[in-house]
């Protein structure tokens, strides 16, 4: 590398200014021509890409060369600052060019390879889900191998040009940039800072992959969870439907399909809400379960379980999110035509029985106390799902992160029991609850969190829990003898997350 531009000078000290105001805007509202010495910047294509790059780096105070195959047809796309011209003129003067060509054209290039010699190269290509599995060796490095002369920089490949467009303060900020020489990288970081973006070191070229693969996730670690939400959710809706529609329609001829938008949704909304919470704690039970077992935690634990704690979170905030939606319902309850008609119809019931006052003391209890726990089961909730926004995790320590997400979880888990208790009451037990023999909805919920809260009970008592204790810091069943035959030993694999 003979010479790098000096980018410093471009580089505004605060990146708040506003976008516009750093835009050499002429009279007639086109953008000026830069000052002849702004740094030189090259770009290769003239697509959509090209064109808001162009723009972008011309208001951060580049003066941008474009190299493109048909200059005449092109120019009129981009702003009057920019000089659009052909390939191998555009790259005669810039240190820096962008390449902003489909991988498959990349051959194309190969004719400049003289004038780029010693020149930076940003490669800013994204690989469609195909093209990603189909070549090992990512678009960077590719790039890097027809030009063994030049110095390949990986950027920018996770803005739109939308974002480039419109400016950094929409949509993410975050660039993460890889290459194998610091320097270049640098620069090119430099460039991104006073572009409005925050440049992300990620290292080497052979990092390029991962960050060319970022793109393309959509939402990760989702899939599963919400997949296990829909299916419980379909599941629950089918039973609840059998036992409230189906069953008084066969039976008794009765017309209950007024209950599938409201009442149905809200008795299956709850029932997932409750599954998915106590699937959020049953991994941790089951981990430390098998620690107790196997007397260390030095070995791993199977994929499956692996798996199913590293997707506690997605699973407690679709929990949560199911629970919100259950309370919303419920208060949607009595705001129904229908249980006003039911009103009426009671009342009248009541004046021809010439009964005058209707009041049950305990459906009344259970009522107030079923509907306070649900209430402070779905706030210990919302405080989990606030302290997950990174924003506010970063703010708390470990400590008290894990008091917030493993106790105070763990009580909204009995504080939900609690509320499903006092909401079934004695009905698990009375015969007239059973609908074509199926129990009610809720005594099939009561499973699951039942055990892990026993399980959690069960790791209290002293001899266990200092048993756990003590294998977390590292204790061994065994290690304290002192010649183990070799082949006795498990080989020493990766340590797990938990
Ligand atoms: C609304 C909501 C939001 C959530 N958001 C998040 C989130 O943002 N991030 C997240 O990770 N989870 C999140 N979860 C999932 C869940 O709250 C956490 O995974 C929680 O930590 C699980 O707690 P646990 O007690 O079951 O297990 P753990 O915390 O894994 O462990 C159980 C106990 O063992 C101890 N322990 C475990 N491993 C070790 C060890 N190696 N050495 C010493 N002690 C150990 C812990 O201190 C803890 O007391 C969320 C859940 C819900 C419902
Ligand atoms: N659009 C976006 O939002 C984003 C795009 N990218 C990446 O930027 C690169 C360009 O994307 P985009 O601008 O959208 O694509 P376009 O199809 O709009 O532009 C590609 C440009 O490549 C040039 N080119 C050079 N050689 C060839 C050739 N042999 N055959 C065809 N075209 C050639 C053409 O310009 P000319 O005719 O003037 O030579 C053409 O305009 C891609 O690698 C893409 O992955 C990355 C992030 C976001
Ligand atoms: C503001 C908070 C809440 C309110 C107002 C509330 C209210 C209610 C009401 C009115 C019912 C009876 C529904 C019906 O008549 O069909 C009910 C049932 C239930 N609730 Fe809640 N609830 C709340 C929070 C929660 C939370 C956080 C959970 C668990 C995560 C939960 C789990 C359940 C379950 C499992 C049922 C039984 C559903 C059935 O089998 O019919 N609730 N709740
Ligand atoms: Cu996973
Ligand atoms: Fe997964």
């Amino acid at each position: 590398m003979s010479q790098l531009p000096v980018v410093a000078a471009a580089m505004p000290g605060e990146m708040d200014k506003p976008l516009i105001s750093r835009c050499l805007v002429d009279s007639d509202g086109s953008l000026a021509e830069a000052p002849s010495e702004a740094p030189r910047v090259g770009i290769l294509g003239s697509g959509d890409f090209a064109r808001s790059l162009a723009t972008r780096l011309v208001c951060s105070g580049f003066s941008v060369v474009v190299g493109s195959r048909n200059p005449k047809r092109s120019a009129g796309l981009f702003p009057n600052a920019v000089q659009v011209t052909f390939q191998e003129e555009a790259v005669s003067s810039p240190d820096v060019i962008f390449v902003a060509v489909y991988r498959e054209h990349y051959s194309s290039l190969c004719g400049l390879s003289d004038q780029l010699t010693g020149k930076i190269l940003v490669d800013v290509s994204n690989p469609t889900e195909q093209e990603h599995l189909r070549h090992h060796e990512s678009n960077a490095e590719y790039l890097a191998s027809l030009f063994p002369t030049c110095t390949v920089v990986k950027a920018f490949n996770v803005i739109s040009a939308w974002t480039l467009q419109s400016g950094p303060r929409d949509g993410n900020r975050q660039v993460p940039v890889c290459g194998n020489q610091p320097e270049a990288k640098r620069v090119v970081s430099e460039m991104a800072h006073a572009m409005g973006f925050m440049p992300m070191d990620m290292g080497s070229l052979a990092s390029a992959r991962e960050v060319e693969a970022l793109p393309l996730r959509l939402l990760p670690g989702w899939k599963v969870p919400t997949l296990l939400a829909l299916g419980l959710f379909v599941c629950f809706y089918a039973y609840n439907f059998v036992r409230d529609v189906l069953e008084p329609y066969v039976q008794e001829g009765k017309n209950r399909f007024y209950k599938l938008p409201v009442s149905v949704v809200n008795t299956t909304l709850p029932c997932v809400a409750y599954v998915l919470l106590s699937l959020v704690y049953l991994p941790g039970v089951l981990a430390a379960a098998l620690q107790l077992q196997r007397g260390t935690k030095y070995r791993r634990f199977p994929d499956w379980l692996d798996h199913w704690l590293q997707h506690r979170k997605q699973i407690g905030l679709l929990s949560f999110f199911c629970a919100a939606l259950h309370a919303l319902y419920s208060f949607c309850l009595p705001l129904r035509r229908s249980h006003r008609y039911e009103l009426v119809n009671l009342a009248l019931k009541q004046v021809l029985a010439n009964k005058s006052h209707l009041w049950v003391e305990e459906e009344v209890w259970r009522m107030e106390i079923y509907l306070s726990l649900g209430v402070l089961a779905l706030g210990t909730l919302s405080l989990l799902a606030v302290t997950s926004l990174p924003s506010i995790a970063n703010s708390l320590n470990w400590r008290e992160f894990n008091f917030v997400q493993s106790t105070l979880g763990f009580v909204a888990l009995v504080l939900s029991t609690l509320h499903t208790l006092t909401y079934g009451w004695t009905r698990a037990f009375e015969e007239s609850c059973y609908k074509f023999y199926l129990p009610p909805t809720f005594t099939l919920t009561l499973l699951v969190p039942c055990v892990v809260i026993l399980a959690k009970g069960l790791f209290l008592l002293p001899c266990l829990s200092r048993r756990l204790a003590r294998i977390r810091r590292g204790w061994e069943k065994g290690s304290a003898l002192k010649f183990t035959p070799p082949t006795d030993n498990a080989p020493v694999e990766k340590t797990s997350h938990v």
